[in-house]
């Protein structure tokens, strides 16, 4: 099945009303379209006769050596598109040596997705999203939920001060989940009462400090995702983060953004080279990944896509995603002359309609 059909299966499956928190955006939904639609504007210039007999697309990530170029965003609630959930999510993600962002919002213990993740293939990468709490030790008993488990890296979303509004959640009253499945890392932590939690404080008033903070809690590698303008990306590489995700959550968050994938050469010449950054938003086939790599990205990561995988076919619809993702831009860098992800540079990548 292709992720096209993929998809629709997905829409077919799924209730209506979770089909639409997965799939809608904030506002008009302008940024999550731009996100898809960037990538038609862009075109590849491929090098010919460059003689790479062979092809290696791996690439190197803080707690990942050695990983496939796209990763699985962290995305809430996968017991919505299937009963295993984010275990299902991550049997196939290990499977097809790709790191699994799980997260703050998965409806599966971090424990029980690393575990998961390592049956399926024992050197598995899991990295843990974190949503920093206004009270520190809530955070830091997150943190050291993930550390038990086994996550190599935690990844910050620093994109979410508040909540997006999303009017198609608003329209169809979306707020909690169904009874039975909850947030289960967010059970049991300092000061709240015990039992479920299905609610995510997001607050406006974190700043740098909270970073310095976590990061003087942990040992793991912090990246820091939700980064679209420049200078953040430079003071998150002098506060220590490990790496940058840039991102506008999907479109989730601010409707007046640019396309992540427009936002990604200006972040990449501000980090210059001094640690990875990764694109996600609006990746759906091979060739998107190859441009995003020729315009500096060291990885990708997919949201949606893995949640219709899911929604689908469980642990092979996932794995289908991946493979189609990573084998379509292995076969691109391949129609470009390629060998290696770094022979993907950013002379070719040129407008649609144009040069340059
Ligand atoms: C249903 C859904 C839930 C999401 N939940 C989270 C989350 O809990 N934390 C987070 O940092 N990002 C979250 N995101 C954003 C993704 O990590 C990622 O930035 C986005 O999905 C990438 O865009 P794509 O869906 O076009 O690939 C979510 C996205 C979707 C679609
Ligand atoms: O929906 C989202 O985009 C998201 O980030 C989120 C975070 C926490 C709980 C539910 C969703």
């Amino acid at each position: 099945m292709t992720l096209r059909a993929l998809h629709e299966r997905a829409r077919q499956v799924l209730d209506p009303v979770h089909y639409d928190f997965m799939a809608g955006g904030a506002g008009e939904e302008r940024a999550l379209a731009d996100n898809e639609r960037a990538f038609d504007r862009y075109a590849l210039l491929p090098r010919v006769l460059r003689g790479h007999a062979r092809r290696d697309t791996r690439v190197d990530l803080p707690g990942a050596p050695g990983a496939g170029p796209v990763v699985v965003a962290p995305t809430a609630f996968h017991r919505l598109a299937h009963p295993d959930g984010e275990r299902a999510t991550a049997r196939a993600a290990a499977a097809e040596g790709a790191v699994l962002v799980t997260g703050t919002a998965a409806t599966v213990t971090v424990g029980e997705v690393t575990a998961a993740a390592r049956q399926a293939a024992k050197d598995a990468a899991v990295w843990f999203q974190l949503t920093l709490h206004p009270r520190p030790e809530v955070t830091e008993a997150l943190v050291r939920r993930a550390e038990k488990a086994g996550c190599t890296a935690l990844v910050v979303t620093v994109d979410a001060p508040v909540f997006g509004r999303r009017p198609r959640d608003l329209r169809n009253g979306f707020t909690d989940l169904p009874p039975g499945l909850a947030a289960e890392n967010m059970r049991d932590l300092p000061g709240s009462p015990p039992g479920a939690l299905t609610d995510i404080p997001m607050s406006p008033a974190l700043s740098w400090s909270d970073l310095d903070a976590l990061l003087a809690t942990t040992a793991l590698p912090v990246l820091v995702k939700g980064v679209l303008h420049p200078a953040d990306a430079e003071l998150a590489v002098a506060h220590g983060a490990a790496g940058v995700v840039v991102s506008n959550h999907g479109g989730r968050q601010c409707d007046a953004v640019p396309a992540a994938v427009d936002c990604l050469p200006a972040v990449v010449d501000a980090v210059a080279g001094r640690v990875p950054v990764l694109l996600d938003g609006g990746v759906r086939r091979g060739e998107d990944v190859t441009v995003a790599l020729a315009l500096g990205a060291t990885a990708v990561g997919v949201g949606r896509p893995v949640l219709w995988g899911l929604a689908a076919g469980g642990e092979t619809g996932v794995r289908r995603v991946l493979a189609e993702l990573r084998d379509g831009h292995d076969h691109t860098l391949a129609l470009c002359g390629g060998g290696r992800n770094a022979d993907l540079t950013r002379d070719m990548v040129v407008r649609r309609g144009g040069t340059r």
